[in-house]
């Protein structure tokens, strides 16, 4: 058998010959789709002639499915961290394969090949022949074409990793395409993308069900967070509306399609089930053929206590919307996410740059959520490594030297009903990283001396520190970072957003209403690096504020307090594992440990002084103790 790369160009040699492949040297579904162009009259030796949509139509489309889109983007960045590096483009397009956004790595954006993968570009195989998007959209199957299985000698360069989405009437929605040339090719892209749209898939579920009782379940209690957990949208009597992909495969042979009955699928009263949930994170279920599986309403808040009493339909989600600026449609999309999750009380890992606004996020989270109890903020970092599991568990009257009389309750029982915000966790002692899992397995806490107790935290994590780097370094567990980013999420750096103007308005606002920012000041500022990001940012504003003689802020405003700051500032660059880095980040710290011995070891005045984030402060002062 030849390979199947040889194979491929035996295909071609005959349709060069012939003006058909022969069938058995292509896969059946490339085979087809070759066919279909050939019969729509394509010549894969002539260029093909791609078609665009105007920008105002583009625009329209985007609108018709911002749904998804939203959804799609967060899942194409996450996907594009997984990939990056590696000359990949991520893509969404409709489910017809018109091409609605793209992420790419510059050295993709720049090959000739991708000059006519763009926002607005049709991908349907009448008109660029066979190729990923659209062939997945005619299939409407996951399909990876590899370089000759272009049907255009074109694209014959690239490797496209498709899949629809679904929709949860079984539409498809929208489909995912992860390109490159061939060259960068990576073995587990089809797994990466395959799971994106499973995500996106189960997004879309919770949210055109989340005014109905949404049931996660899964054999095994620690799946009950994953893409393998099978969802179930229930009514308030019982009645089933809908099965995600998952559930259908955990509850195949069993009733439990659109219209059948919650007890007609497992062996328990759904009115007990819906009383035990509220009182319960979690219970076991059985279903009518004996299978067990652990099982958790997501959405349990919504419900009143007991459902025999008519339920009333739960109120509308209050507005969501974030008190920050957020009009980059990727951090729209984030903002949206962060809030599903939050309501669902899923862990939160929210990733970025120094001052890219992690805590801003968790606090919009703690605010989605409608939690009650309170916002608690814990900067791992600053604990000395002693303390912290005293900190955060709590201890009892005695448990060790020093601790306080009547002891203390902890961080977690602090946030209980509310939202445990554990800051810089990359910087967590590892030891401490156990305990946190255990937690995570039965969400019980038992403060030092003490016996255990319940606590109900919605946890959202942050750093920005390389994790994957940690993890390589046994610095950080791994099997915590899976228990910790049920949601992950990444915002981005300042210099990539592209609602700069906005944030520096909405900075401005809030500093000084009545100045002016000329439009070249902003252009100037807009063309900056701001390693700082928005901290960075506001920090420079407040400066530009205290020169303002009531002229407004011009371009040449903006050059004197840049140039001044950044004479005075280190780099804020985040250290990797490059030499040149690990330098800056040594003269960084040295910078900040002088500027602290200045301060009389004042970790806010420091800050202040520099202009940085007090985690940047901690961070060089745990980095001299090490
Ligand atoms: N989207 C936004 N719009 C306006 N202001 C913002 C936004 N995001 C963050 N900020 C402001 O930027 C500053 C830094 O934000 P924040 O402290 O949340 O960043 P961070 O990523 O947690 O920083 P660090 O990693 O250094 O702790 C804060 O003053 C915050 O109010």
């Amino acid at each position: 058998m030849l390979p199947a790369s040889r194979r491929v160009d035996g295909a071609w040699m005959k349709l060069d010959d012939q003006g058909h492949p022969p069938a058995d040297l292509l896969s059946a579904d490339i085979y087809d789709s070759w066919m279909r162009c050939i019969t729509l009259g394509l010549d894969a030796l002539r260029p093909p002639s791609p078609e665009f949509i105007d920008s105002a139509l583009l625009r329209q489309e985007q609108q018709r499915c911002s749904l998804v889109r939203g959804l799609a983007l967060a899942e194409m960045h996450t996907l594009h961290q997984q990939i990056a590096g590696s000359n990949f483009m991520i893509a969404f397009a409709t489910a017809e394969g018109l091409l609605l956004d793209i992420i790419s790595d510059s050295s993709f954006s720049d090959a000739s090949d991708a000059a006519c993968i763009r926002a607005g570009s049709i991908w349907t195989e009448n008109i660029c022949g066979t190729n990923g998007l659209g062939t997945a959209a005619y299939l409407k199957r996951p399909i990876v074409v590899h370089g000759r299985e272009h049907f255009f000698a074109r694209y014959n360069n690239l490797t496209c990793v498709a899949a629809p989405i679904f929709a949860p009437d079984g539409e498809v929605a929208g489909i995912l395409d992860a390109s490159s040339d061939c060259m960068s090719r990576q073995a587990h892209t089809q797994a990466l993308v395959a799971m994106a749209a499973t995500q996106i898939e189960n997004g879309l579920f919770r949210e055109q069900h989340r005014g109905n009782i949404l049931i996660a379940f899964h054999n095994r209690g620690e799946y009950l967070h994953t893409l393998s957990a099978g969802l179930l949208a229930v009514d308030n009597d019982g009645q089933i509306l809908a099965a995600n992909r998952a559930a259908r495969v955990l509850l195949h042979g069993l009733p439990a399609s659109a219209g059948r009955r919650f007890g007609d699928v497992f062996r328990a009263r759904f009115s007990d089930f819906v009383d035990e949930g509220r009182r319960k994170e979690r219970q076991r279920l059985e279903d009518d053929v004996g299978s067990q599986f652990v099982a958790t309403i997501e959405n349990t808040r919504q419900f009143p206590m007991t459902h025999r009493v008519l339920m009333p339909r739960p109120s509308p989600p209050k507005d969501t919307a974030a008190p920050f600026v957020s009009a980059d449609p990727r951090i729209a999309a984030i903002v949206q996410r962060v809030a599903v999750a939050a309501a669902r009380k899923m862990p939160i890992l929210i990733r970025g740059e120094t001052g890219t606004g992690k805590e801003q996020m968790a606090r919009h989270a703690h605010a989605a959520s409608r939690r009650t109890g309170s916002f608690v903020a814990v900067n791992c970092a600053a604990l000395p490594d002693s303390l912290i599991e005293a900190e955060l568990f709590g201890y009892t009257e005695g448990a060790f030297t020093g601790a306080r009389k009547g002891g203390s309750a902890g961080l977690f029982k602090e946030a209980d009903g509310g939202t445990l915000f554990l800051d810089e966790i990359g910087d967590m002692p590892v030891t401490l990283q156990a305990v946190l899992l255990r937690f995570l397995d039965d969400w019980t806490v038992r403060p030092v001396g003490g016996s255990k107790r319940e606590v109900d935290v919605l946890l959202v994590s942050a750093t920005n520190a390389n994790l994957a780097d940690a993890i390589a370094r046994g610095r950080f567990r791994s099997d915590l970072l899976f228990r910790l980013n049920t949601l992950e999420v990444t915002l981005l750096p300042l210099r990539e957003r592209t609602d700069f103007v906005e944030i520096a308005r909405h900075l401005l606002q809030k500093i000084d209403p009545s100045i002016e920012l000329s439009q070249a000041a902003i252009d100037r500022l807009a063309q900056l690096d701001w390693d700082g990001n928005i901290r960075e940012l506001r920090n420079v504003l407040a400066r530009l504020s205290l020169n303002e003689t009531g002229q407004g802020v011009d371009a040449d405003a903006v050059e004197a307090v840049v140039g001044a700051l950044r004479r005075a500032q280190p780099v804020h660059r985040t250290p990797t594992s490059d030499g040149l880095q690990t330098d800056l980040h040594e003269i960084q710290r040295a910078h900040v440990l002088s500027a602290f011995a200045e301060t009389g070891n004042n970790i806010s005045k420091t800050a202040r002084r520099l202009g940085i984030s007090r985690n940047t402060v901690y961070r060089a002062l745990r980095d001299k103790q090490s």
